[in-house]
């Protein structure tokens, strides 16, 4: 069982009401459709342009979660991208730049939400990576059973922070490393490598490469071999696997977000995001 992540998820959920309440958007930033095959949800990125994590975004993909978890008929999730850009350009960096400690904070704990909420899920999550995932973007696919990524040379997929001038915290890195192993990990995360679609194959980020037409017809069929094992015996086996990555995060919460906050508000950090943001802005297609 896992009491400690439970306890979390319930008193993490009710803040997650509250603040969705508070930004009471008519953007449907997520969106969920049943799929051909039963028990199936694709759950559809939609945070135009490029899904990058802002606050409003992370909690609606949090409550989304939370309702497919608790609602008995899903047994799988396909999380994929309805941006034609990106599949996830990572951390919302207006999020976390010209902001205050106390915004910081929250937004560090709600990303930490939405990892525990992926990589403790009972639900077999597989992603369709259907377009670039940079840094954060990452976090779903580390965190999901199973990877598929478009052939396509643009869909770069790698924890880039090091070239943003920041370093990725333990729980991107500690999945990456289940993954990939310590060596590939070690050279990845310090060049903050993005990998092209055979080298992510070839380094094992993701587990199949194939057209971007055929991305979501893999998860399908990926999916059906994944639900022919038994719930409870996959779910026992899932848990025994990932709780003492996952325990590390729990149990050090505060001590991580204490520890983001006064890096993230180093004047040096902060000049260094807001070059990279400027940069982005000036290399436009
Ligand atoms: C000691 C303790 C340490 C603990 C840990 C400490 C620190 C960790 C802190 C933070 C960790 C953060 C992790 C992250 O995720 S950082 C974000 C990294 N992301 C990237 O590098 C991706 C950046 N984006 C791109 O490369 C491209 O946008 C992309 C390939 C996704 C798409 O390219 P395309 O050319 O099609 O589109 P663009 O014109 O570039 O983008 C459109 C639009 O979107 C804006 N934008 C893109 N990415 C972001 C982003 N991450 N945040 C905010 N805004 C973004 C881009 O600027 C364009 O805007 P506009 O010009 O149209 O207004």
């Amino acid at each position: 069982g896992l009491p400690d992540a439970a306890f979390w998820w319930k008193e993490r959920a009710t803040c997650c009401k509250v603040r969705a309440r508070r930004f009471g958007s008519q953007r449907q930033l997520v969106v969920v459709e049943p799929s051909s095959t039963a028990g199936v949800a694709v759950l559809k990125l939609k945070n135009l342009p490029v899904n990058s994590f802002s606050l409003e975004f992370l909690t609606e993909l949090i409550i989304n979660l939370e309702k497919l978890e608790n609602d008995k008929t899903f047994r799988g999730i396909i999380i994929t991208s309805d941006c034609p850009k990106a599949f996830s350009a990572g951390v919302d960096l207006r999020e976390i730049c010209g902001k205050n400690p106390a915004h910081y904070t929250e937004y560090w704990k709600v990303l930490q939400d939405l990892w525990l909420r992926l990589y403790l899920s009972n639900l077999v999550l597989i992603s369709a990576i259907n377009g670039p995932c940079a840094a954060g973007g990452c976090l779903i696919p580390l965190t999901s059973d199973y990877r598929i990524l478009a052939d396509n040379p643009k869909c770069l997929i790698g924890l880039n922070e090091t070239r943003l001038g920041i370093s990725a915290p333990f729980w991107f890195k500690d999945p990456l490393v289940n993954i990939i192993g310590h060596r590939a990990s070690e050279h990845a995360l310090q060049l903050g490598l993005l990998f092209p679609p055979a080298e992510a194959l070839q380094v094992g980020i993701v587990d199949k490469v194939v057209p971007k037409d055929q991305v979501q017809s893999t998860a399908l069929s990926v999916m059906t071999q994944w639900l022919a094992i038994p719930d409870h015996a996959r779910q026992l086996t899932k848990n025994m696997i990932r709780k003492p990555t996952a325990d590390l995060l729990v149990k050090h919460r505060d001590t991580d977000i204490q520890n983001f906050v006064s890096f993230i508000s180093r004047d040096s950090i902060q000049k260094s995001l807001q070059m990279y943001l400027a940069k982005l802005k000036q290399n436009k297609d």
